[in-house]
């Protein structure tokens, strides 16, 4: 069953993980921010309790948008030339936070653990019996992946907000694709993108060493 029209489909925002990525394995930031937005957006359907973490997530888009629309645009067209152009021109805090709290470089790296997060999550969800908890799937995912960068009080306010996560069968059936056997078939389809898009980047911030940046 497709989409109702109008209807906010997971297919389109997932397909942004695909059509980010280039021949060349480089990974372009237009489509690849379309897709955080669209997750954002999904995010925000899921009720207010999420809203500390959607206006983060926002607020990361944001500045990136702003890079890649402003007067360097050329340099954000793709992470390659973003990491690029930011290190040639001493545009990153390596250390600490001090004159470039806000580089396309450490913005992205939040955004690149979160899409590790969102993995594991998908496939946690495609592969979980039918009668699996959301929330388990939701914790074990973001334990595995995001809390380690996250203070105390940020961590156990995203538990709890996961303790508000609908029934497997009923967050499927959200995403609006259809049946819970078709939104499975489609996240199938999704978790390749998803996982290149994060290898191609944790690849490429390895060879620059920049998996750390306050
Ligand atoms: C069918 C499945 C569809 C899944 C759709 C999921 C939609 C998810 C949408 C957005 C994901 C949120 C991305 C969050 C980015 C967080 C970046 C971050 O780590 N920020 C922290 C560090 O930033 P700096 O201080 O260094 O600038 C910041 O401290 C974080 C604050 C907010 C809390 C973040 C908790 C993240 C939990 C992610 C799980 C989202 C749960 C969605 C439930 C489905």
């Amino acid at each position: 069953m497709a989409a109702a029209p109008g209807a906010f489909s997971l297919r389109e925002v997932l397909a942004g993980f695909q059509e980010c990525v280039t021949e060349q394995r480089e990974v372009l930031l237009g489509p690849y921010l379309c897709g955080w937005r669209g997750l954002v957006r999904f995010l925000n359907g899921l009720g207010a309790i999420f809203s500390f973490i959607s206006k983060d997530a926002v607020a990361k888009i944001q500045i990136m948008e702003n890079y890649c629309g402003g007067e360097r645009r050329e340099e954000y067209r793709t992470l390659q030339a973003m990491v690029r152009y930011e290190l040639s021109g001493g545009l990153v805090d390596l250390q600490r936070r001090s004159a470039h709290p806000d580089s396309g470089c450490r913005t992205v790296l939040r955004l690149h653990r979160a899409l590790r997060w969102l993995q594991l999550f998908l496939e946690g969800l495609r592969t979980a019996r039918q009668d699996a908890s959301t929330s388990a799937i939701c914790t074990d995912s973001y334990n595995a992946s995001l809390a380690a960068y996250h203070p105390w009080v940020v961590r156990k306010a995203a538990v709890v907000a996961f303790c508000t996560l609908p029934s497997r069968d009923a967050f499927l059936e959200v995403m609006n694709v259809g049946g819970p056997e078709e939104a499975v078939e489609m996240l199938g389809d999704a978790l390749p993108h998803i996982r290149n898009v994060y290898g191609i980047t944790q690849e490429l911030y390895e060879q620059h060493h920049l998996l750390d940046l306050p």
